[in-house]
């Protein structure tokens, strides 16, 4: 794994963006895999303000969501998909065809999970995958657990995972649902490029462990070890157990 540290996550996150933006510019039909979560927001705005500035062109492009709540439909304000509509989407060229999200409010989750991995699969894979990090290691929905799934499935969200994304939620943890829908192991681990996100102090432990730690279930992110081209873009708080080895 690549390692990037930034004195700052809004460095990290500009320096991330202009990425994408290279990746996009270099493949203009782009494949991206996208996160929701505190992490990609800086993200998102820089690549609103590349596209405003003219340097970002995403018409040919085209997105899968990593994951969403369960039981929550798209126009729910406290979904993914209404979250991706505020900070990304109504802001840049993406062709509402070409954006694709898992129904949280489908009445068979697992329909509506084959349903996501043959749109993934029919697009080719994912060309870039933005991932963030759980400070528990999670990544998309993937909890740690005695085993991982590779399919796009319904997974129950754990107590810490729940209260991390309470900010969503009025603040409020009991609201955040119970389950989510979530792509699997395997369209994230076949991404052919993943940029994973991770800053503050709360993350230190996840990124040493996804870095160092055994590759193992109880730490999903660990398995990008066996990732041919993970680029990590990290803050110095975020990075400051790798310091310390
Ligand atoms: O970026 P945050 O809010 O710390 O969340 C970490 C990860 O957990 C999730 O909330 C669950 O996928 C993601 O949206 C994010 O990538």
């Amino acid at each position: 794994m690549k390692v990037r540290v930034f004195s700052s996550e809004q460095e990290a996150t500009a320096a991330c963006a202009a990425h994408i933006a290279t990746e996009v510019r270099a493949k203009p039909e782009l494949v991206l895999g996208l996160p929701s979560g505190r992490s990609p927001l800086n993200v998102y705005r820089e690549l609103v303000a590349l596209h405003a500035q003219g340097a970002l062109d995403l018409s040919r492009a085209m997105s899968f969501n990593l994951d969403e709540f369960l039981g929550l439909p798209p126009d729910d304000a406290s979904s993914f998909r209404a979250y991706m509509d505020r900070h990304l989407f109504q802001h840049v060229n993406l062709l509402p065809e070409r954006i694709h999200f898992l129904d949280g409010s489908a009445p068979e989750a697992e329909s509506e999970c084959a349903r996501y991995d043959s749109a993934v699969e029919k697009a080719g894979g994912l060309d870039v995958a933005m991932l963030g990090i759980g400070p528990n290691g999670h990544i998309a929905f993937n909890e740690p657990g005695d085993a991982l799934v590779a399919t796009c499935h319904r997974a129950l969200l754990s107590r810490e995972t729940r209260q991390g994304l309470a900010a969503f939620f009025g603040n409020d943890a009991t609201r955040v649902p119970l389950a989510a829908l979530t792509m699997g192991m395997a369209a994230l681990m076949q991404a052919r490029q993943v940029l994973l996100l991770a800053f503050g102090a709360s993350k230190a432990a996840a990124v040493t462990a996804m870095l160092h730690g055994p590759v193992s279930p109880q730490c999903p992110a660990s398995f990008l070890q066996l990732h041919r081209d993970v680029v990590l873009w990290l803050d110095s708080a975020a990075a400051s157990g790798l310091e310390q080895r």
